[in-house]
């Protein structure tokens, strides 16, 4: 088991940002790493050269809260884009290509480099003559050591830069919520509790216009030339090796995300508590990809649920602001254990004598990615990921508990499939989800709990609604049939619904071999 452990000096809530920032990095860690050129011992040109990775916003961005003039980046790196897949790539060239303008707004522009940022960044602070590079953390493996990288780069290259880093993706850091003995939480509501009850900081203001300098008044033509793309289109999806997606991708952007946020915070966020675990009734607020890529600032979607908090008419309402509450938590709960334990995108959470004894059933991880189990509820899931590039965590949640306990595939199939196919796929929330639903995880679901994929949709959708808008072959089955398909017989089936599939496996039988697969790896079967 692999842990990365974190030097850094705990950052206090109530710190100025600045300071903060600073603070973080006077320690050993990513400070140590770097030789840092004394900004003070030469002429300071006043430069800060931002770095953008998952915070593609202008606003509530606490890393562009100086006053230093600003010239932000946006790298290409193909080594990271090996693990992309087309939704999440469509759905970050839309982000770039609005964030590009929300710095056209204020008289500057994205600078847009493809390579390797150990090379690109050296190259480009010395070429503009940076005083600072600034980048907001991010919390996987691969990017720690990325980012490790770019600062031994940097100070390697000789560039005369400090270099900070801002906790601009969380509310609040690892090392801010801890158990006593300073590791992670590994239950969700010890977690909860001590997370609540800290101080947040509110929203940090947008650059001020003028702030921004045009790459092109900072570095040579050769430079822009060879090294940018700024002055042409973005890349397309082809121009980065990604065939189109198949699903529908959400529109991204800063403007799309306030829209979403604003129609939540006004009316759906107190409906949240009563109807966020059905999937037909459209009541989440939809931000998970504009959270992965930071489009809009966790701060900005806090502060809306103290705005909506004031704003209730009672106690039910307020209830259900803080329903929601508990999902961010969730959110930061999986990006503190991703940070302390890398290897959870790979490796069970939780240790076992012995290896659990994962089925290869390549036909039934076939029926499971194109929706046709004859299970209902998990097929209408499968459908709405190709369609949507986004499904329900209720049935997220279903669908991953049907593959990894009744086919007792290996969760780390359906975690790929995830990734290739969901918009908001994260590395924190996604392993977090599946080792969720294996019971191999952090707080996960006890091993013998299986989710009843028919009960599952008996409860949360009564009346077949979600089926129906993504099984076509169902449309015009009856309620009750929808929800006995499974235990229905051949003759009866083909009566309701021919083109619809019998179930691949029987509930019961299966779960119980899922149940004794986990008491033998335990070493009590
Ligand atoms: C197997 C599985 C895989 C998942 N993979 C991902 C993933 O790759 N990326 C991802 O963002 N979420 C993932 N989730 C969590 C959850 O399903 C989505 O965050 C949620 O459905 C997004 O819809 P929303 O924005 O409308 O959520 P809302 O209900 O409006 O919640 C608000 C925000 O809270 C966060 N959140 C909500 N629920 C969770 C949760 N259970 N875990 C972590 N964060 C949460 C998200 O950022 C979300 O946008 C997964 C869940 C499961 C069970």
């Amino acid at each position: 088991m692999s842990k990365e452990t974190k030097h850094e000096t705990p950052v206090s809530d109530s710190q100025p940002l600045r300071a903060t920032r600073r603070t973080a990095l006077r320690g050993a860690g990513l400070a140590g790493l770097l030789a840092m050129g004394s900004a003070s011992a030469r002429q300071n040109s006043g430069l800060q050269l931002h770095w953008h990775r998952r915070d593609l916003r202008v606003t509530d961005n606490p890393a562009l809260a100086g006053d230093d003039r600003l010239l932000p980046v946006f790298v290409h790196d193909p080594a990271i884009f090996t693990y992309g897949a087309p939704p999440v790539v469509a759905f970050l060239l839309d982000a770039l290509d609005s964030l590009r303008e929300q710095y056209r707004e204020r008289g500057g522009e994205l600078l847009l480099a493809r390579g390797d940022p150990r090379a690109v960044l050296p190259d480009l602070a010395a070429a503009c003559d940076a005083d600072t590079v600034t980048w907001n953390r991010d919390y996987s493996g691969l990017a720690g050591e990325r980012d490790r990288a770019v600062a031994a780069a940097l100070a390697d290259a000789g560039v005369s830069v400090d270099v900070e880093r801002s906790g601009g993706t969380l509310l609040h850091e690892p090392e801010q919520v801890t158990t006593n003995d300073g590791s992670h939480h590994s239950d969700f509501s010890d977690f909860w509790r001590e997370w609540r009850n800290r101080e947040k900081a509110g929203p940090v203001a947008a650059p001020v216009r003028g702030d921004v300098v045009d790459p092109r008044d900072s570095l040579d033509e050769e430079w822009l030339g060879e090294a940018s793309e700024t002055a042409g289109a973005l890349p397309s999806l082809a121009d980065l090796g990604f065939d189109d997606p198949e699903a529908d991708v959400q529109p991204a952007g800063t403007d799309v995300a306030y829209d979403l946020l604003d129609d939540f915070r006004e009316d759906t966020i107190y409906r949240y508590g009563d109807d966020r675990e059905y999937p037909a009734r459209e009541s989440t607020s939809r931000l998970s990809p504009h959270l992965k890529f930071g489009t809009i600032g966790v701060r900005t979607v806090w502060q809306a649920t103290e705005d909506a908090a004031a704003a209730a008419s009672n106690g039910d309402a307020r209830e259900s602001v803080e329903a929601f509450r508990r999902r961010l938590a969730w959110r930061e709960f999986y990006a503190h254990v991703l940070d302390a334990r890398p290897d959870v995108v790979t490796e069970n959470y939780r240790e076992y004598p012995d290896e659990i004894r994962w089925r290869d059933d390549p036909e039934g991880l076939r029926a499971w990615k194109d929706g046709e189990t004859g299970y209902p509820l998990v097929d209408a899931g499968m459908r709405q990921l190709r369609a949507e590039a986004w499904v329900h965590n209720r049935v997220r949640m279903v669908a991953a508990s049907f593959l990894t306990k009744d086919l007792l595939i290996d969760w780390r199939e359906g975690y790929d499939w995830y990734r290739r196919k969901l918009v908001d796929h994260d590395t924190a929330h996604a392993a977090g989800g599946w080792q969720w639903a294996a019971s191999t995880g952090a707080n996960a679901q006890p091993d013998f709990r299986v989710l009843d994929p028919t009960t599952q949709a008996e409860e949360y959708d009564p009346d077949g609604e979600y089926v129906r808008e993504h099984v076509p072959e169902l449309r015009d089955a009856p309620t009750d049939a929808i929800h006995e398909w499974p235990t229905l017989d051949d003759e009866t089936r083909a009566a309701i619904a021919p083109d619809y599939p019998a179930p691949i496996v029987e509930l019961g039988e299966y779960r119980d071999r899922a149940i004794g697969a986990f008491e033998a790896a335990r070493g009590d079967g």
